[in-house]
Parts: C-alpha cells; sequence; structure tokens
C-alpha cells in the first residue's frame, strides 16, 4: 500500500496498516446483494426540524441562551471562494496547505468507544469555524417516515410513499453516513489516487461495520477497475447529494451519501426536493406536490431548466441511465386502435405520433428556458415596476410570476415556486392589498420552503409576523409612497437580500 501524506499524524485519525488491511479484506469479502432493501430506514439518528423549532421557541421564552443548545448560532458571512481547481490546488501548495481531516461525527451521547454515524473528510477550517457541527441534542427521533425503499420498474432500488403525503410534507430527515469534498488538491509528485486509499479507509474505520456494509451495497454506475477502492469511489460518485458549509473559506463545496435519501431516483418532474443545513448535518426531503400512496418520491439529480437532450446527455454521462420520466418521455394519445388499421394509415399514424411527441419536447424545452430565465431577470423586473419613475401598469409583476406557476404546474417542476409566491405577496404589498398579501403569503408558509434548522424559523416567524399585520412587509406602499424618495433609497431596502431572502 503507498501512503500519501495526508496520512501524517494530525492529518488523518491514525490508521495503522493492520488495520487498515483489516478494513480492506472486510470490503473484499463483502457479499454485499446491491438489490437487497434495507429493512430498518431509520438506522440512523435523525433529528425532526419541527421539533427543533419547537424546542428554540420553548428556550426563547425560558430565557435560555441560544449558545446553550450548542449549535453555532451565528453563521459567519460567506467568505471570498476560491472557484477554479487550479487555484484552489495553488492555495493548498502554496498557502500552507489547510490540511484535511477525517472526523468520525458521534451523537453527544455516545462513548468514545461507540462508533460514528458519519465520517466526514473536511478542510480543517470548518472544523476549527464550527466545532460543534451537528453535535446538537437529537430531541425527537422520528417513529416512522412515510416511505419504503424498494425495488421500482426499470430503476433499481427507489423510494415509494406508503402512505398519501401531503404538499410541503417532509419526507424524510437523514444525516449523511459519508461526507467528502467535491475537489481534494492532487499534486504530480502526490497523486490524488495514491492518497484515495488511505481517505477512504480511515473514513470506512471509523464508522461501524454496519453502516460500511449498508454504504457497500448501495448502487454504483461507474466502471469498477482492479483497484479495490474504485467500487467506493463509484458509490460515492452515484450517491452524493450536494451539502454546502459556507464556512470554509478554501471549499464549501462537499457532498453526502445518505443510506435511505441516496436510493432515491431522478426525474426532471421530481415529486420532492431537498434542503441541506450545515449547523444540524442533517438533509431534509420535501413533497412538492401532493404525493399518492404507491407513487415514487423522486427529486432532480440536475438543473431542470436544461433542454431534453442536454439533461440527457447529462445523466447518461454522470449516471448512466437514459431518463423515461412524463417530461422526457410525454405521454402520447393511446394507439391502441393502430392494429386494427391498415398498414398504410398505421404508418400514418405513427408519423403523427412522432411529431407530436417531438412537437411536446419542444414546447417543453421552450417552457423551462422561461422558467430558468425568470429566475435571473425577475430582481430586475421587480425594481423597474417597483421604482418611482415606473410607468408599467399595475398588473405586470402579477402577471409575470402567475404565468412562470402556471408554466411550472405544466412542467410538473414546482421547485422554487417559493420565488414567485413571495413576488406576488410583495407586489400585493406594494399596491396596498392586504387581501392578496395574505393569499400569496399563505401560499408560500403552505409551502414551507424554510428548510431545516434554526435560520428557517427565523423566516417563517417574519412571514407570520407579516400576515397578521402585512402594512409591516418591507414593500408596503411602495407604489404609492415611492415618489416623495429618491430612487435609491426605494431600491436599496428592497433589494433581493432584504426581503426576499426565503431560502437557506
Ligand atoms: C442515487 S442512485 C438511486 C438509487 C438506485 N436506483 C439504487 O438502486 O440504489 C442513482 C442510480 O439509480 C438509477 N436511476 C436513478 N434514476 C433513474 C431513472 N429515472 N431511470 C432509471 N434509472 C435511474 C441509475 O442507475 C443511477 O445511476
Amino acid at each position: 500500500m503507498r501512503r500519501g501524506f495526508l496520512n501524517k499524524p494530525g492529518a488523518f485519525s491514525v490508521t495503522t496498516q493492520s488495520e487498515a488491511d483489516r478494513i480492506s479484506s472486510k470490503i473484499s469479502n463483502l457479499s454485499v446483494s446491491e438489490n437487497s432493501p434495507k429493512s430498518d430506514s431509520n438506522a440512523l439518528p435523525c433529528v425532526l426540524n419541527r421539533s427543533l423549532m419547537r424546542l428554540w421557541q420553548n428556550a426563547t421564552e425560558r430565557g435560555t441562551e441560544p449558545g446553550s443548545l450548542g449549535w453555532p448560532i451565528d453563521t459567519p458571512q460567506l467568505a471570498p471562494r476560491i472557484t477554479s481547481a487550479d487555484a484552489f490546488v495553488d492555495v493548498y501548495w502554496k498557502l500552507g496547505r489547510p490540511g484535511l481531516t477525517v472526523r468520525g461525527c458521534k451523537d453527544h451521547r455516545s462513548l468514545p468507544t461507540d462508533p460514528a454515524f458519519c465520517a466526514w473528510l473536511s478542510y480543517n477550517d470548518v472544523y476549527d469555524k464550527i466545532p460543534n457541527i451537528g453535535w446538537a441534542e437529537l430531541w425527537s427521533i422520528p417513529t416512522s417516515f412515510p416511505y419504503r425503499i424498494q425495488t421500482v420498474n426499470g430503476s433499481g432500488l427507489g423510494m415509494v410513499a406508503i402512505r398519501a403525503i401531503a404538499a410541503g410534507e417532509t419526507i424524510c430527515i437523514e444525516r449523511p453516513v459519508l461526507i467528502s469534498p467535491s475537489a481534494l488538491p492532487s499534486h504530480k509528485e502526490c497523486p490524488l489516487e495514491d492518497r484515495l486509499q488511505d481517505i477512504y479507509q480511515t473514513m470506512l474505520g471509523v464508522l461501524d461495520p454496519g453502516a460500511v456494509t449498508a454504504i457497500m451495497s448501495l448502487s454504483n454506475c461507474k466502471p469498477v477497475t482492479k483497484d479495490s477502492w474504485s467500487r467506493l469511489r463509484g458509490i460515492i460518485d452515484t450517491n452524493t447529494l450536494y451539502c454546502s458549509f459556507p464556512q470554509s473559506q478554501y471549499l464549501p463545496h462537499y457532498g453526502g451519501v445518505f443510506l435511505d435519501m441516496s436510493r432515491c431516483n431522478h426525474s426532471c418532474a421530481p415529486n420532492a426536493t431537498w434542503d441541506w443545513d450545515h449547523c444540524s448535518l442533517s438533509m431534509e426531503f420535501r413533497a412538492l406536490r401532493p404525493i399518492r400512496e404507491g407513487e415514487e418520491i423522486t427529486i432532480s439529480y440536475l438543473c431542470p431548466w436544461k433542454s431534453r437532450s442536454e439533461r440527457q446527455k447529462e445523466l447518461k454521462t454522470k449516471y448512466n441511465f437514459s431518463c423515461t420520466c412524463p417530461a422526457c418521455e410525454p405521454p402520447m394519445p393511446s394507439e391502441s386502435h393502430a392494429n386494427a388499421s391498415s398498414s398504410r394509415t398505421t404508418k400514418a399514424k405513427s408519423t403523427t405520433h412522432l411529431s407530436a411527441k417531438e412537437a411536446a419536447i419542444a414546447a417543453s424545452d421552450a417552457h423551462r428556458k422561461i422558467i430558468g430565465d425568470s429566475n435571473i431577470i425577475a430582481g430586475t423586473l421587480w425594481k423597474h415596476w417597483a421604482s418611482p419613475t415606473s410607468t408599467q401598469p399595475s398588473t405586470k409583476i402579477t402577471e409575470f410570476h402567475e404565468r412562470i406557476l402556471q408554466l411550472r404546474d405544466e412542467e410538473g417542476y414546482q421547485n422554487e415556486s417559493e420565488d414567485n409566491y413571495a413576488y406576488l405577496a410583495h407586489a400585493c404589498a406594494a399596491l396596498g392589498d392586504k387581501e392578496g398579501f395574505r393569499r400569496w403569503a399563505k401560499k408560500l408558509m403552505e409551502w414551507r420552503p424554510w428548510g431545516p434548522g434554526l435560520p428557517g424559523l427565523d423566516k417563517q416567524m417574519t412571514w407570520e409576523g407579516w400576515v397578521e399585520d402585512p402594512t409591516k412587509s418591507p414593500a408596503w406602499g411602495l407604489r404609492e409612497t415611492a415618489n416623495n424618495y429618491a430612487i435609491d433609497d426605494i431600491l436599496e431596502p428592497l433589494s433581493f437580500t432584504q426581503i426576499i431572502i426565503i431560502r437557506l
């Protein structure tokens, strides 16, 4: 075994040669069925964000200091980022090596000898800034979630609803079992490949054998080579969901492997979405629309506003499958009578069918582009409409966002509808329309875009306050009073960050 510099003392929890050999042979000897469903869907500790919110409220009422909950309440402002891989390697090698450490995250009740629930490879600055991360007490462990992991036609295992799930409902909250950075520095004298086995051995070494078995049973869409670690690398690449740690100056982009959530299959018209909370080290899945009992729960693995052909290409390259979701294969009227017709008629029908499908795909691509562009222009549109010199009709903002909501419904992709609801509510406020404000704000709140964790609670409470008294909302009466102020005075308090922060 070649050993890289990262295994120097202090960079990792020390892995001895015999330990490494033990773990390595444990993995080679695993007899794991790729398709065996996991029986216990809540094997790892979870936190339920609503319980956290209740606890937070109780603590505040009792006058308890937030710090006593052990949470890093104040998230520092985002530091400037290193975006390109080259710059990143430069920083790593020239500016004093920030260093990587594998940490085994344990529950605060764990004994020192207990295995960790999560093996986390991180740049040290994340640990330095938030030493208590994920160590909060687990106030409430959910007794059941509304899904099970089972075989799904043509997609291996998947998540299936075992009862009807309401729009906005929490489907699952889970902590990752492995966390790793999206970029690791490499160097010609010490290539990444040489160090990966050290890294992986250390990570698996802190977990209990059951978790290691469960990780190795996750699906792998990447080729497996003779290198015994290529399978684990493939599993990580196949199953990682994006997790960010904004505290890191070096790299905020991380990925988590989850034992249940990583079983969720993709759709370009998904019925669920996720929110990551770096403070509690937990991910939440939430329903985007009502889900029927027996329906598969799906999320989107990619940016949904790309065209069908771009999506297909990306899914093939990254996940090795061809998507057959309703957005990629629009359902066409049945051709069941075709058999009864002459072959000429059948041919004509199939040509019509093909062009109908092509037309449906072209329309869907066009709609998705409009929705994607709307995310970019919505802020500018608002500023122009809300400015004192605006001559735009009062209905402009509402018409724009209602149209986008309609397109989102047609495309079956409601994620980010919260932005439209927020703009609609603020537009009503600007026009002094209390009922309109309440109607859209309530839609937004039913939607529950807050995500797990405490910052979400803050946003929820702010909106609750505005619904109670819409005149307190920052856009109230703006179109009527704007003429009294200079344009910058008006636009500044209405900047995106001040009134429309609704995501973590
Ligand atoms: C993160 S895993 C999802 C869980 C996986 N189905 C399993 O059995 O564990 C990603 C892999 O699932 C499969 N998959 C996901 N979505 C799919 C879809 N819509 N159609 C076909 N296969 C899909 C692909 O093989 C992909 O590489």
